[in-house]
């Protein structure tokens, strides 16, 4: 079981405000979409178009990017020996060195420039910055070192970012009071930020067209899951690796404003246009 480290603002007893009084206060996420690292290399200029469309339209995408492969490569490239225990990279100092170089500034940067070239208009962020995602040890951070856990995300940033008509790409990397930085699964980040910032929506893009379960023989990404399937797949191992991150997170965010939580394949013809008209593509997480 995850701890639960942060507290949902939009949940009853919550004493922390989604945001301040602001000439922000009525600019809110249209959804909150993670970009697996899986898949950010594969993604097709018609998604950026797709996205950047979107935008034109007055949808207000919010990104959390991930990048575990390029960060992987880079190690190796290195030399910095890598593993992960329970999913998580296991971090020191020098992988956080790398871990901040790939995130923050290759991936980070790949991606705006493709929204631009697309003709969109995006803001790259890291969790760093104006500590916008503040994080504390996880919880087995003897395993796994300087992994952070959210505990806030200043959701009246990406609320200036949005009211500026900029969307915010976000790199999921994490600070605390002291000034500590700490290297967060993008799922849980993305997870945190459609909290935090009281989306309806978060989509997860990745490299499969959902969650896959094979029926009478047959391997088919299935519409919709429960709480209750979601733990029996663990269980069973039906879902593991990479999956379970991310159906995790899912499951923790949907709480306050986040309504749902959908799975696809980022290669997908127009998905996310597709998605937003309503149409069933992927796994739907709900409540
Ligand atoms: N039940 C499942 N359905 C689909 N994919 C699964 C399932 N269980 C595990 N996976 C794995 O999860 C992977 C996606 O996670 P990951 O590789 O971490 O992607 P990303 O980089 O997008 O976060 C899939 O490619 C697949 O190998
Ligand atoms: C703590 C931890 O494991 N952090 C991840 C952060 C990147 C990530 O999550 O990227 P994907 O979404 O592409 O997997 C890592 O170091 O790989």
């Amino acid at each position: 079981m995850q701890r639960q480290s942060y507290r949902f603002p939009h949940d009853k007893g919550s004493s922390a405000p989604l945001r301040q009084d602001s000439d922000t206060s009525d600019v809110q996420a249209s959804f909150v979409m993670k970009c697996g690292g899986s898949t950010l290399a594969a993604l097709p200029e018609a998604f950026f178009a797709d996205l950047a469309q979107l935008q034109a339209d007055g949808v207000r995408p919010v990104i959390v990017h991930g990048g575990g492969p390029a960060i992987s490569d880079n190690l190796e490239k290195l030399g910095i020996p890598t593993e992960f225990v329970h999913g998580l990279r296991r971090t020191t100092e020098e992988v956080l060195d790398v871990v901040e170089m790939v995130l923050a500034g290759t991936i980070n940067k790949l991606i705006v420039r493709r929204i631009q070239s697309a003709g969109g208009k995006a803001l790259g962020l890291s969790g760093s910055d104006g500590s916008l995602i503040q994080a504390e040890p996880v919880a087995n951070a003897a395993e796994v070192g300087l992994v952070g856990d959210v505990v806030r995300v200043e959701a009246d940033i990406v609320a200036g970012v949005l009211s500026m008509g900029y969307m915010p790409v976000i790199a999921p990397l994490g600070v605390d009071a002291q000034g500590q930085r700490y290297n967060i699964n993008a799922d849980t980040a993305a997870g945190a930020v459609a909290s935090f910032v009281g989306a309806r929506r978060m989509i997860v893009v990745t490299d499969v067209p959902g969650i896959l379960k094979t029926v009478d023989g047959v391997k088919a990404a299935l519409p919709s899951v429960t709480f209750a399937e979601i733990e029996d797949m663990i269980a069973s191992g039906e879902i593991y690796g990479g999956m379970i991150p991310k159906v995790r997170a899912a499951m923790k965010c949907l709480h306050g404003n986040v309504e749902e939580v959908v799975i696809v394949d980022g290669s997908e013809e127009r998905v996310l246009s597709r998605l937003l008209s309503g149409e069933a593509i992927g796994t739907t997480i709900r409540r």
